[in-house]
């Protein structure tokens, strides 16, 4: 696995707006919104192009366009929902597939509620979308569910991790064949007993949308 920190100044200005616990929700949703078109800069620096030539008003010109197939936009609901719209606008030709996934309070395990997936996803460029990596459980899951239909190339995009989480998620994922990227804003200090990122920035389903 790999882990990529994305450090700027930008970032850290975004970042630091959404942790503070008076940001209300259309000003999260807003922050979250532009700090994925932020990461997402990072997340597909490998995305597959292909050679296209076009004419300027002076001369033709080389140049390249997203190639096929399509990339695979995959937020995990509810809380990736705030990232899909930022991530869509950077990669036009992406199809979006959806995980529903809600983690136990109690226990911290996440249980799949929802799945719409294409079959077959082996040829694809897989970009999961979920604000929180916490204890890992959810991407870990999340992951195990995109290799079952043939997965081969995802990238995890996360506003915040936390070092447990990576740790588990590299542990989980040695001796899988599949190569996995996570972009993150920024590695956090440690959990909470009650599998919260710390200092983090509370619920991210719940300040997005409120406490259902
Ligand atoms: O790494 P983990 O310990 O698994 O925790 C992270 C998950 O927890 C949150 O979702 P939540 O279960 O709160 O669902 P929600 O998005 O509907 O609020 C978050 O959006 C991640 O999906
Ligand atoms: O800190 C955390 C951990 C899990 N899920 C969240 O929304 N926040
Ligand atoms: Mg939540």
């Amino acid at each position: 696995m790999r882990i990529h920190v994305a450090e700027h100044p930008l970032i850290a200005h975004k970042l630091t707006a959404l942790r503070d616990r008076n940001t209300d929700s259309p000003t999260f949703r807003r922050l979250s919104d532009e700090l994925v078109t932020l990461l997402a800069y990072e997340a597909t620096r490998d995305v597959r192009v292909s050679p296209l030539e076009v004419q300027t008003p002076v001369s033709p010109a080389r140049g390249v366009r997203l190639a096929a197939p399509k990339p695979l936009v995959v937020p995990i609901l509810r809380a990736g929902l705030g990232m899909l719209d930022g991530m869509v606008r950077l990669l036009p030709t992406a199809e979006v597939g959806f995980l529903g996934m809600v983690r136990d309070e109690g226990t911290l395990v996440a249980s799949t509620y929802a799945t719409r997936l294409p079959d077959d996803i082996s040829d694809r460029q897989c970009y999961v979308l979920d604000p929180m990596l916490a204890t890992g459980g959810t991407l870990i899951a999340a992951i195990r569910l995109l290799a079952a239909r043939g997965a081969r190339d995802v990238t995890a995009i996360c506003l915040l991790a936390a070092p447990e989480g990576i740790a588990k998620l590299d542990q989980e994922l040695a001796g899988h064949p599949i190569p996995v990227t996570v972009v993150t804003a920024a590695v956090d200090d440690h959990l909470n007993e009650h599998g919260y990122i710390v200092p983090g920035l509370g619920d991210a389903g719940d300040r997005l949308y409120g406490v259902v």
